[in-house]
């Protein structure tokens, strides 16, 4: 029987969240400590656990079929492979930055500059485009150090919340790119293995829905349930069922994690009472 074999980072940022995602989706992994290599129990799947960075180039040698990467590396190793899906977390920005202290006048203060960076393809692309010329120091990790020890002058490095540039007494001047953890294909991958990540692609988006949506379950006297209904969006419409205590009513609707509280505070407002906020698993459409 085919399954499809899934590359994912062995130890580092994307590992606990993609486990997640498999595990969320509905798919047991024996997770033996320092397995390369783990078969699902209950879906046609093989996990791979692999260096990010080799990850790439295993999918063009269709060793693995799919993958969960940051968007960054493939824009750095990967132009030619295709995304699937977008997975919503490790979100994170790869930007310039250089010495805290230093003056900031615009990006042609990189002209001739030693850069500190382990996405050497990534900044000579984004430079090359503005017609700026610098010299690359390719380094692997705690790229941040560099500035501090003589090594460049300026570096070109992950940034989420900044403390680590903060903690190394550099300011991010240029955003290069955002990006976030997505679902990358191998060109070779088999159509049996096609069918398989149609299913599992099924299965993250309903993850996916269920993780943005929450279900509100509230009470409303009957005269303003035109009111409250109009403020829910629902899947369909919401539901309505009659509560014991004539005149009054249940509603249930399904409503988006973004606008939550803007939602909660107008159905208050017209006249809804007992709130209840309940996370929803998964969300089939
Ligand atoms: N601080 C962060 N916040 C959010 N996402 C991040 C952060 N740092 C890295 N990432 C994302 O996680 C991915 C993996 O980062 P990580 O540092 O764990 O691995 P790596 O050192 O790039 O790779 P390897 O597995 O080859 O050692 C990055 O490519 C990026 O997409
Ligand atoms: O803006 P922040 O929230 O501080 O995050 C950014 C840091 O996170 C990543 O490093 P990581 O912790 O993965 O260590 P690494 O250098 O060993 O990969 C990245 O390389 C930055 O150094
Ligand atoms: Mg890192």
């Amino acid at each position: 029987m085919t399954k499809i074999r899934i590359a994912v980072q062995k130890s580092g940022r994307l590992n606990e969240d993609s486990l997640r995602l498999l595990k969320d989706c509905g798919v047991s992994i024996d997770n033996g400590k320092d397995q390369l290599k783990a078969s699902a129990r209950n879906f046609p799947l093989e996990v791979f656990y692999l260096r990010n960075g080799d990850i790439p180039q295993y999918l063009r040698d269709g060793v693995v079929d799919i993958a969960i990467l940051g968007e960054n590396t493939l824009i750095e190793k990967g132009q030619d492979l295709k995304i699937v899906e977008r997975l919503g977390f490790s979100k994170c920005k790869v930007s310039l930055a250089i010495p805290k202290n230093e003056n900031y006048k615009g990006i042609e203060d990189f002209k001739g500059k030693r850069i500190a960076t382990s996405y050497p393809n990534t900044v000579k692309t984004f430079l090359a485009d503005k017609g700026i010329e610098a010299d690359l120091h390719i380094i692997n990790g705690s790229v941040e150090i560099a500035p501090n020890i003589g090594l460049a002058d300026a570096i070109c490095d992950i940034v989420s919340s900044g403390s680590t540039l903060f903690k190394n007494n550099l300011k991010e001047v240029e955003v290069m790119l955002r990006s976030e953890a997505v679902l990358t294909v191998s060109p070779t991958i088999s159509s049996e293995a096609k069918e398989i990540l149609e299913r599992l692609q099924f299965r993250i988006r309903s993850v996916q829905k269920g993780r943005e949506s929450k279900y509100v379950l509230l009470n409303a006297p009957d005269e303003k349930l035109k009111d409250i209904i109009s403020i829910l969006p629902g899947m369909r419409s919401p539901t309505v069922l009659p509560l014991a205590e004539k005149g009054w009513s249940s509603v249930h609707s399904v409503i988006s994690k973004d606008k939550f509280w803007e939602i909660i505070d107008e159905l208050k407002a017209a006249g809804a009472e007992g709130i209840l906020v309940c996370p929803i698993e998964k969300m089939v459409v």
